[in-house]
C-alpha cells in the first residue's frame, strides 16, 4: 500500500510556536502591538509599589506637598494602568481571534483537499475535533487566558527589577528562598503534563469519533438492535476520557504546591524585611515597597501556576491541529494539463487497502474517447476501487492510470476532476435546496443552466415531479433520486469521462427508469461507465468489464 500518512494521537508539542510561526506571521503587527500594551500596562501595575513608597516615605516627614504629588500620580497610574489593561486585551482578543481563523480556514482546505486514502483511515468525528474543537479551544486560551499570562510574565519580570533596586540583600534572599523549590515543582509539572493533556485531547477526539458515528449509522444501529452494544462502546471511551482528564487534575495539582512555597518565602521577607527596618538597614518605606512588590511576585507566580494547565490544554491542541495541517497534505501532482478529451487507460494496477491485501492485481483496461461501457462483478470483486482510481482518486501502488496519454499523477487534482466525474453509489446532498447542490458545480450554474440539463438529459418530467422543483430541501430526496442529482451535477461540469457507481440501493421503478433515460441520453457525448448492478442498465451497455477478485474477468470481453 503506498504510504498513508496517519495522524498522532499525542503528536509532539516542542518547538511549538517555531512551528505555528507561518500562520501566526501575517498577524505580528497586531501580536507585537498587544505585547507591548501588555508591556507597558504591568510597568504601570509595578510601579504602583515605589509610588505607594513616595507617598509613605513623604506622610513620615510630614511633607504635605511631596505627599500630594505622589497621590496625583498614583491616581494617574492607576488610571493609565486600567486604560492599558483593556487596550491590551482587546488586541490581543482580536489578534488570536484572526489566527483562530486563519487556523480554520487551513484546516477546512487541508481537509478538502487531502488525500482519499488519508480521509478514509481516521474517523471523521476524530478529524472535525481537531480542526474545530481543538481550535475554539485555543481562540478561547487567547481571548481569556494569554492577556493574564503575557502580564503576568511582565509583571514578574518588572517585579524582580524594583525589588533588585530597592533592596539586592533582600531580593537574594526572596530570590533563594523562593526560585529553587518553585522551578522544582515546575519541573515535577511539566515532566508529565504534555502526555497527560495529549492522551486526555486523544481521548476527547474518540470519543467525538464515536458520537459522529452514532449518528451517521443511526439507522443501521436502531434497526439492527445494536444501539445497546454501541452506546457501550460510547461509555467506555467516555470513561476512557473522564481517566484522562482525573490524570491532567493531578498532574495540574502538582503546581499547586507552589502555594505553600510562596507562604513560607512571604514569611520568611516579613522576617528579614522587618529584623532589617529594626537594625535600621533599611526604612519603613522600603520594607512596604518590599512587602507590596513581593506579593506582585508571589501572586504572579501563582497566576502562572494556574494558567499552566489551560496552557497544556492548548499546547496539547495546537500540536493536534499543527499535525492535521502537515500530515493531511494532498499528494504531490504535477502541472501537465490533460487533453479536452481522450482515451481513458489503466496499465498494470495494483491496490491495497490498510489490511494489505491486494484488492486490484495488475489490471489493465482501456475505454475509448466516446466508450459506453459497464462494469460488471461480484460484490467485493473491486469495481468501487478501480472506479475510484480512474477516476484519480486513489493513487495506484503500482500501475498507473492515463488520460489522453498524461499520468493522472502528474496533473494537477482540479485538472483530473475537470476531466473526469465520479458520480458515487450514495450521493451526500450538503444542506440547502436541490438548486443550492447542483450550482456546487464547476463553473457555478444558474437555474436556467440546471432546468436545460435535465431537459437534455430526458428527464425534465422527474424534476417537475419533485414537490418544489429546484427549491425542493435536498434532504427530502431518496437515494435514487440523489444520485439523479449527482449525475445532473456531474454532467453540468461536462467531464470528458463520466464514472457512476450505479446504487444498489432500492430503486423505484420510476426513478430507475429516469436514469436509464439520462444515461440513454449521454450517448457518443463523453465516455461513460457505469458500475452496472441493475439488468436494465447493462442491457443499456455495449460493452461489459467483468472484474472477478480483483482481476479482469476472462468471461466478459473487457
Ligand atoms: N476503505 C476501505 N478500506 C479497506 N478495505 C476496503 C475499503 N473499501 C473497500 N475495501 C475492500 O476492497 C475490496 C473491494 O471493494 P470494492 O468496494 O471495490 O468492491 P465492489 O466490487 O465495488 O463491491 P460492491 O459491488 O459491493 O460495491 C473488498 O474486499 C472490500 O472489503
Amino acid at each position: 500500500m503506498a504510504e498513508v500518512v496517519m495522524l498522532s494521537d499525542e503528536p509532539s508539542t516542542r518547538r511549538l510556536l517555531r512551528r505555528a510561526w507561518p500562520y501566526l506571521r501575517p498577524h505580528s503587527g497586531r501580536i507585537l502591538l498587544a505585547l507591548l500594551l501588555s508591556l507597558a500596562e504591568s510597568a504601570a501595575l509595578v510601579a504602583l509599589a515605589p509610588f505607594i513608597g513616595l507617598a509613605v516615605e513623604a506622610l513620615t516627614e510630614g511633607d504635605r506637598d511631596r505627599l500630594l504629588t505622589a497621590v496625583a500620580l498614583l491616581a494617574g497610574l492607576v488610571v493609565a494602568q486600567a486604560l492599558l489593561a483593556r487596550f491590551a486585551a482587546t488586541t490581543l482578543a482580536d489578534a488570536g481571534e484572526r489566527v483562530a481563523r486563519e487556523l480554520r480556514e487551513r484546516a477546512a482546505e487541508r481537509l478538502a483537499g487531502a488525500p482519499l486514502r488519508f480521509i478514509e483511515a481516521h474517523r471523521d468525528g476524530s478529524l472535525l475535533q481537531r480542526a474545530t474543537g481543538e481550535i475554539a479551544e485555543l481562540a478561547m486560551f487567547v481571548r481569556t487566558a494569554l492577556p493574564n499570562l503575557l502580564g503576568v510574565t511582565a509583571t514578574l519580570a518588572f517585579t524582580a527589577v524594583v525589588l533588585l533596586g530597592y533592596s539586592w540583600p533582600l531580593t537574594l534572599v526572596v530570590v533563594a528562598v523562593f526560585l529553587p523549590p518553585a522551578l522544582l515543582i515546575t519541573r515535577w509539572f511539566a515532566k508529565d503534563a504534555g502526555s497527560a493533556f495529549g492522551a486526555h485531547a486523544g481521548a476527547e477526539a474518540t470519543m467525538a469519533g464515536t458520537f459522529a458515528e452514532t449518528l451517521d449509522a443511526r439507522e443501521e444501529l436502531r434497526s439492527a438492535g445494536g444501539m445497546p452494544a454501541w452506546l457501550a462502546r460510547f461509555d467506555r471511551d467516555n470513561l476512557a476520557a473522564l481517566l484522562t482528564q482525573r490524570r491532567t487534575v493531578v498532574v495540574e495539582n502538582r503546581i499547586g504546591a507552589i502555594t505553600l512555597v510562596e507562604g513560607a518565602a512571604m514569611a520568611v521577607l516579613l522576617g528579614f524585611g522587618a529584623w532589617l527596618a529594626v537594625g535600621g538597614h533599611l526604612s519603613v518605606s522600603t520594607a512596604v515597597v518590599f512587602v507590596l512588590a513581593g506579593r506582585n511576585l508571589f501572586e504572579g507566580f501563582g497566576d502562572l501556576s494556574q494558567l499552566a494547565g489551560e496552557m497544556q490544554t492548548v499546547r496539547a491542541g495546537l500540536a493536534r491541529l499543527l499535525d492535521l495541517l502537515s500530515a493531511g497534505a494532498p499528494e504531490p501532482g504535477g502541472d501537465r494539463p490533460l487533453p479536452a478529451r481522450g482515451e481513458l487507460l489503466a496499465e498494470e494496477v495494483t491496490f491495497r487497502y490498510e489490511d494489505e491485501t491486494e484488492v486490484l492485481r495488475g489490471v489493465s483496461v482501456r475505454f475509448a474517447e466516446n466508450a459506453h461501457a459497464g462494469l460488471v462483478g461480484e460484490t467485493g470483486s473491486g469495481k468501487t476501487t478501480l472506479s475510484k482510481l480512474l477516476s484519480g482518486l486513489y493513487r495506484p501502488d503500482s500501475g498507473r492510470v492515463t488520460f489522453g496519454g498524461v499520468d493522472l499523477g502528474e496533473a494537477s487534482p482540479e485538472e483530473v476532476r475537470r476531466r473526469i466525474a465520479l458520480v458515487p453509489q450514495e450521493v451526500h446532498m450538503v444542506s440547502g435546496s436541490v438548486a443550492d447542490n447542483l450550482a456546487l458545480a464547476r463553473g457555478e450554474p444558474g437555474r436556467a443552466e440546471m432546468e436545460a440539463a435535465f431537459e437534455t438529459l430526458g428527464i425534465g418530467a422527474f424534476l417537475r415531479g419533485l414537490p418544489r422543483g429546484l427549491d425542493t430541501p435536498a434532504g427530502d430526496l431518496s437515494a435514487g433520486e440523489r444520485q439523479i442529482l449527482g449525475l445532473v451535477r456531474a454532467v453540468l461540469a461536462d467531464p470528458a469521462v463520466l464514472i457512476l457507481d450505479e446504487a444498489t440501493a432500492d430503486v423505484d421503478p420510476v426513478t430507475a427508469r429516469s436514469l436509464e433515460t439520462a444515461l440513454a441520453r449521454l450517448r457518443d457525448e463523453r465516455a461513460l461507465i457505469v458500475i452496472a448492478h441493475r439488468p436494465a442498465t447493462i442491457e443499456l451497455l455495449p460493452r461489459l468489464v467483468g472484474l472477478r477478485a480483483g482481476a479482469l474477468d476472462p468471461r466478459y470481453e473487457n
